[in-house]
């Protein structure tokens, strides 16, 4: 994990990001997902019985969900790389820092709500800016006893919630459906869960929310699956124990796909998975839009860059995480882009509108900030500080123009450790 001190050295002492000067060929294994980790950590701390979360991912937002549930009353053994959680009795008070981690913040406070002990909930400082507002109040409809309407809080359990109907306003975070969804069937009625307001934004992630509750043997009504549209419920019940596999995580797969899309090379990650619900499985799509040659085998998905990249039209809303990285390729693209669909991403780690408008310009793209977008037309860049507002997914778009574009040095690169481990020396180890 990074210290504080590692951060400090990192603003003081930008990273040279690495110059592809030819063609990038290479062959990845990627760490597991973090959005899967959390839910299968999560299910298992309330499930009838012990599981194993097997290639879970080890990273900043990974231990801390573990640390959370641990303070919470359950086990998780995460010694190795099949990490073993043994649900207990939710008892203790305890403090749960979310960090920067927005599945933490969002979805252990309903299981929290469990307990029947008073958890306090903070986090990093900007994690106070990031909203959770809709998902306490939503709580306190559900029959939860709450201080604080956004972080810090303090959630005061009974040891039992009565749970129901409510209305949620989801459109700055699929993560308030998701969070309801996975404690809901713990709850005296389990939940039932109408969206009122803008769209739902990822909601790809609420469909990874619902296909694991089912695995789980959790009753449940979606949209996608033939429910009434903006309608979630949960039946109440037992989540049965599991023994699970993580994919690797295919959101962060973008960065090196991008090596080999900005690079004219060929970069393959082994073990795609042939089915699933990770919303990074997009990026097939998005790259064979800006002209890559993309094709899934037995070795896994590889990917093949053109001559020149080509701009794209594209509505985001559904794959907003993917932002950062696509915007970077867009900025070395031969054509002007329009990114739609993602004012919520201004919610993410940092605003990531205005960082990348403002992050991508002073490298000499020219990038435009829209309320809910991004133009980006062809420009020539030049080298400088790529600043990443202790995002990892900016420090990824610092990476891909620096493998294209000479002297980019990325300040604080070790803010990637929010979802991968070690991601400098494993990236810098490719060129
Ligand atoms: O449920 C999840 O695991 C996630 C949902 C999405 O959040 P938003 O709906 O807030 O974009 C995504 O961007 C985030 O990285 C992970
Ligand atoms: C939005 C993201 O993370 P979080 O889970 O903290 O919301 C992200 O990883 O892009």
């Amino acid at each position: 994990m990074t210290s504080t001190t590692d951060r400090a050295a990192d603003i003081a002492d930008p990273w040279p990001a690495p110059r592809a000067l030819g063609p990038a060929t290479a062959t990845v294994s990627l760490p597991g997902s973090k959005s899967l980790t959390n839910r299968a950590l999560l299910l298992a701390s309330i499930a009838e019985g012990p599981g194993v979360v097997r290639r879970a991912l080890r990273s900043r937002d990974t231990l801390l969900m573990a640390a959370a549930l641990t303070s919470l009353g359950a086990q998780v053994d995460t010694s190795g790389d099949d990490w073993v959680v043994t649900p207990g009795a939710f008892g203790a008070d305890a403090e749960v820092d979310c960090g920067l981690a927005g599945t933490v913040m969002r979805f252990v406070p309903p299981v929290a709500a469990l307990s029947t002990g008073t958890i306090a909930f903070d986090g990093d400082p900007h994690m106070r800016n990031r909203p959770v507002g809709e998902v306490l109040r939503a709580l306190r409809d559900l029959g939860v006893s709450i201080d604080g309407e956004g972080l810090p809080f303090t959630i005061h359990g009974t040891g039992a919630v009565p749970g129901g109907t409510v209305v949620v306003d989801a459109s700055a975070s699929s993560q308030f459906i998701s969070a309801l969804l996975l404690a809901g069937a713990r709850y005296e009625r389990g939940v039932d869960i109408r969206h009122e307001g803008k769209p739902v934004p990822s909601l790809p992630h609420i469909d990874m929310t619902v296909a694991m509750l089912r695995e789980h043997g959790v009753a449940v009504d979606a949209p996608s699956s033939g429910g009434d549209a903006n309608r979630w419920t949960v039946a109440p019940g037992p989540i049965k124990a599991l023994d699970r596999t993580i994919e690797p995580d295919l959101s962060n797969a973008a960065p090196f796909l991008a090596l080999a899309a900005v690079s004219g090379g060929t970069v393959t990650v082994r073990d795609w998975p042939q089915a699933t619900d990770q919303p990074g499985d997009q990026l097939r799509e998005v790259l064979s839009l800006m002209g890559c040659e993309v094709r899934v085998g037995d070795d896994g998905l590889t990917v093949t860059g053109p001559e020149q990249l080509t701009g794209i039209d594209l509505d985001m809303r559904d794959i907003g995480e993917l932002t950062p990285a696509v915007a970077a390729l867009c900025a070395l693209a031969s054509t002007p882009s329009h990114l739609t669909g993602i004012g919520h991403i201004r919610g993410h780690e940092t605003d990531r509108l205005a960082a990348l408008a403002r992050e991508l310009g002073s490298l000499g793209a020219d990038a435009t900030e829209h309320p809910d977008g991004l133009t980006i037309r062809p420009a020539t860049l030049h080298g400088g500080v790529f600043h990443t507002y202790a995002d990892h997914r900016m420090a990824h778009a610092g990476v891909i123009i620096g493998a294209a574009v000479d002297g980019v040095l990325v300040e604080n690169i070790t803010t990637t450790s929010k979802t991968f481990t070690d991601f400098a020396p494993f990236w810098a180890g490719l060129f």
